[in-house]
């Protein structure tokens, strides 16, 4: 097996007084959906926000295609080529959603192909393609944001609970554009509260709480264990509604 993408050993993060971090132990296999799930404030923004360098991690090594991140700045840390979409999405409202994709294209001119893959995903871009992003819905400006992420290849893609505040067929849309991007073969670190969204898309899985990973293995495996997802997230599969195959809703 090759070497992870991504490692975290023993991360501790401090913001200001308070100690989030305290000791993540993460691997992110390459060509794989890696889901981070966990209760709310168990550390997991954090922890993409510490991989990305806008928390200074305090303690703990993270190694990311063989080097070290630990104390590289986020705009290096994402030249390196990991694509990062935070919970609130990070896209600009005054500018069109084109505005916005030329934006995200840090090489040169977007590329014409990729794009149309981009359209097939979220064909809402194409639709409002000369629209103010800020007047989109919040799915669609969710779209633009993962849309965004995707202009470019990168070795990494980390999407923030993506699915989050989404209506149903919107969160189908959004599962049917993530599986399509893994079946790319792209590495992926998702953020997730929706267990029926991480059974559907999870290869591995990592759970956290209070600031550290405990639990990692298979997604399919956590995915058939009640009695284990009631531990480690307090709900269970059972109560979450599966979301469905589906085209991207308006
Ligand atoms: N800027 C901040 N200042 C102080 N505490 C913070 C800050 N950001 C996060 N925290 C605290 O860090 C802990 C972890 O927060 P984090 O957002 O990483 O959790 P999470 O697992 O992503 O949860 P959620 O799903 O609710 O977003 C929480 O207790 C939160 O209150």
């Amino acid at each position: 097996m090759s070497a992870p993408l991504l490692t975290l050993a023993g991360v501790h993060t401090h913001i200001g007084p308070y100690h989030i971090l305290q000791g993540v132990d993460l691997q992110v296999p390459r060509g794989q959906l890696t889901m981070l799930l966990g209760r709310n404030g168990a550390g997991k923004s954090t922890t993409l926000r510490t991989i990305m360098g806008l928390w200074r991690a305090s303690a703990g090594a993270i190694g990311f295609a063989g080097a070290s991140l630990r104390g590289v700045g986020t705009a290096d840390i994402a030249a390196r080529g990991i694509a990062y979409v935070p919970e609130n999405m990070g896209i600009f409202s005054d500018l069109t959603v084109r505005e916005n994709m030329l934006l995200a294209a840090r090489s040169g001119p977007m590329d014409g192909a990729r794009l149309e893959w981009i359209f097939t995903l979220f064909p809402s871009l194409k639709q409002f393609w000369d629209k103010p992003a800020g007047k989109l819905s919040g799915g669609q400006k969710q779209m633009v944001a993962i849309g965004r992420a995707l202009v470019e290849p990168r070795q990494l893609y980390m999407f923030d609970e993506p699915s989050k505040g989404l209506a149903p067929v919107m969160v189908n849309s959004m599962v049917a554009a993530l599986r399509a991007l893994k079946e790319q073969g792209a590495t992926v670190l998702l953020v997730e509260q929706n267990l029926a969204v991480a059974q559907a898309l999870g290869d591995s899985v990592a759970v956290m709480d209070a600031g550290r990973v405990i639990h990692h293995g298979a997604m399919a495996q956590l995915a058939a264990d009640a009695d284990l997802q009631q531990r480690l997230l307090g709900l269970h599969l059972a109560a979450a509604p599966a979301p469905a195959p589906a085209g991207e809703g308006a």
